[in-house]
């Protein structure tokens, strides 16, 4: 019986222990991610389908590997890129080629053709600096691709790499000769021959844009806010936006300048109100407010301090907002007050530019609002409606959307400001011109936009970012008395500044009271724009009206100077274009002196600094050609006499390939300064 019992239980005990044993294996290959033991056929396909996607994982990160290693297979089809077309012919050429693009097609057909089986080789040409030693240009690829042979097991060393490029570089007009030199440099000479030829087709035809693709570009500058202050942070906004603007016009590209207006929120409300009661007729007169950021502290201190005000000026935002013909009325009335007097700046400044405000997006809000929770990408944060970059990650700060209590903000402004831009406008690259402080609030906005497949690939969002404005004393900019500086003072104080200026010079005895005031303005604004464009616009930089009107080192008043004394060559030669072009065709074109030279290639690089400065938008790069234009000028006039003249002061000579040098330079700076937005004068 006992025994019987203890067999029973043992059987039951082996039983047991098997399906323990099974049940755990059955855990031990779920937990490895095996489920095949399901027999589901729907699972099954989707094992199959997972273990075809690894192996081809495998395969594509063991290309990546290769890739980044640098080892050389063959290209496939896609990798090959486009043989770009060469200048093989200088009278092809005109006065607008970028020597440098040229060149470093030049070089990629070399390198590709000396190393068919890198991919991507690095194609890298650089200005050589001051010593002629080094060429004109240098390409320094082969330091580089000799690293990437050698990580492939390529034995070589970069003079050998060197030599081999140069063994395939295409000969090409615009090179004297190239030498390999160091530690595998290619050392690039410029063709004498072909920079007469571009000089001759800059005297002929003017200072023509390098091309470039067209696309649409919105640039979003200047943008005050409505009876608020435009301050000095409001004022680089608009020098710098103009700017950029100005070189992507001059590249003949489709610029959409705007201005966005801070001209909607709940301030209206307050001033709204406070309308109502000190101009109660506004309907039919109207209102003489002339200075409207009083109206708006007066209405403020009222808003904090009068309980009952505070409530009708929340009833006036909701009439507002809900389109009340009397409330649309007096808003249009206060932002009326406010743009003449953006306008005034923007007249003295020079500035084109298009009023769209926050307002004129308010319906658009609504439908960006509705797409955006459609389409799952808003979460809610207590209340609020929030929308992340990134879903998973949530890196940095979401956009809120909505407000608890149902209002939008600058961020729902700004995701139906984008989506007008594209949609609408059709924009292929959308510039942002403002404070530094402003940077993550675009970086948020352009990953929402994209996450939410506003913008597309291949559209570019860009914010302009710049530094703060300190005064002298390195503090923030204000009047001796603590208070914000109002930007027409700071204008009008710029004029009396450079009249003063002008003065001291004796010019008032020598200029026409026209010519007078027509030097004061440009050095005025020139010299305000200058020494903000002139620095790196991320940095802060310090006000100073004596070192802006500085007539020594890098200021608009030098360069200003400089540009008149070069005028004023051909004047005493009393030469004009047309006779000076029939002497240069007569003579044949010839940079025989130096000094000659090495301005000419100085001038040529016009087109590769403003290509460099529409693209990365920097446009101190420009500001430092200008005077590096002009040093080297300053350099060959000291060394080069372009007019001879005798003991009595009658002109013997003219040596006009001097004087057309002096013309094209001249012409170039013009270009430069208009770009930069500053006026030129003849005398000064
Ligand atoms: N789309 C934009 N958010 N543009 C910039 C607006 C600048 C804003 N009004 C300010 O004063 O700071």
């Amino acid at each position: 019986m006992l025994d019987l019992d203890q067999n029973k239980l043992e059987q039951r005990t082996t039983r047991a222990e098997r399906e323990v044993k099974a049940i755990e294996d059955e855990l031990q290959r779920i937990s490895e991610g095996d489920l095949s033991y399901t027999g589901d056929p729907q699972l099954e396909k989707l094992l199959t389908d997972n273990e075809k996607l690894k192996h081809r994982l495998a395969i594509l990160e063991n290309a990546i590997k290769a890739e980044s290693s640098g080892v050389s297979r063959e290209p496939t089809k896609r990798e090959v890129r486009k043989r770009p077309t060469l200048i093989t012919d200088i009278s092809s050429v005109e006065g607008n080629v970028c020597i440098l693009d040229e060149l470093k097609n030049i070089f990629e057909v070399a390198i590709t053709s000396a190393y068919p089986n890198l991919i991507d080789p690095p194609i890298v040409i650089t200005l050589s600096g001051n010593n002629p030693k080094f060429g004109d240009y240098q390409c320094n690829s082969a330091m580089a691709i000799s690293q990437l042979l050698k990580a492939n097991n390529i034995k070589t060393n970069p003079r050998e790499v060197a030599n081999n490029i140069l063994n395939k570089t295409p000969t090409s007009p615009l090179i004297e000769r190239i030498e390999v030199a160091g530690a595998g440099f290619l050392n690039i000479y410029l063709n004498k021959e072909f920079a007469e030829h571009v000089l001759n087709c800059i005297l002929r035809f003017g200072v023509k844009p390098p091309p470039l693709k067209r696309e649409r570009i919105i640039v979003d500058f200047s943008s005050p806010n409505i009876a608020k202050e435009m301050h000095v942070g409001h004022l680089r906004s608009t020098i710098i936006g103009d700017s950029i603007c100005r070189v992507l016009e001059f590249l003949n590209q489709d610029v959409l300048r705007i201005n966005h207006l801070g001209d909607w929120g709940t301030q209206f409300g307050m001033l709204i109100a406070h309308l109502q009661d000190k101009f109660p007729n506004f309907k039919t007169h109207s209102p003489p407010i002339s200075d409207l950021q009083a109206f708006y502290k007066e209405s403020k201190k009222r808003f904090d301090e009068d309980e009952e005000f505070k409530k009708r000026a929340y009833a006036c935002v909701v009439n507002l907002q809900s389109g009340h013909a009397d409330y649309i009325t007096a808003w249009k009335l206060i932002c009326e007050v406010s743009r003449q007097e953006f306008q005034k700046i923007y007249d003295r400044l020079d500035i084109k530019i298009i009023d769209r405000g926050e307002s004129f997006y308010h319906s658009r809000m609504n439908t960006v609002v509705k797409e955006l929770k459609d389409g799952g990408y808003l979460e809610d944060d207590e209340g609020r409606l929030i929308m992340w970059g990134d879903p998973v990650k949530h890196d940095g700060i979401p956009l809120t959307i909505v407000k608890s209590d149902g209002g939008y903000t600058y961020d729902t402004s700004d995701m139906a400001t984008i989506k007008q831009r594209v949609e609408e406008e059709r924009g292929d690259r959308f510039i942002y011109v403002t404070d530094a402080g402003q940077y993550t609030h675009f970086v948020i906005i352009e990953a929402c936009a994209r996450r939410a497949g506003i913008l597309k690939s291949g559209q570019k969002v860009e914010h302009v970012g710049f530094g703060v404005v300190l005064g002298e004393d390195k503090k923030k900019f204000k009047t001796r008395s603590g208070d914000t500086i109002k930007l027409i003072d700071l204008l009008d104080e710029g004029l009396k500044r450079a009249l003063d200026k002008l003065i001291e010079k004796g010019r008032d005895k020598v200029l026409t009271p026209e010519e007078l005031k027509q030097a004061q303005e440009a050095v005025a604004y020139g010299c305000i724009k200058y020494a903000d464009l002139s620095h790196n616009r991320v940095n802060d930089y310090v006000f100073s009206f004596d070192k802006m009107l500085d007539d020594k080192g890098n200021t608009a008043v030098y360069l200003l100077y400089a540009l008149t004394r070069i005028r004023s060559i051909a004047r005493t030669a009393q030469i004009s274009i047309d006779q000076l072009l029939v002497e240069v065709q007569k003579s044949g074109f010839k940079l025989s002196h130096d000094s000659e030279w090495k301005l000419a290639k100085v001038l040529l690089r016009f087109p590769e600094v403003i290509l460099k400065v529409s693209n990365d938008l920097y446009m101190h790069s420009l500001c430092e050609y200008l005077y590096e234009i002009s040093s080297t000028f300053t350099e060959f006039y000291d060394k080069c006499y372009c007019v001879e003249k005798d003991k009595e002061g009658k002109i013997v000579k003219i040596i006009y390939e001097r004087l057309m040098l002096c013309e094209v330079t001249a012409r170039i700076m013009e270009k430069s300064l208009d770009i930069l937005g500053i006026k030129t004068v003849s005398r000064m």
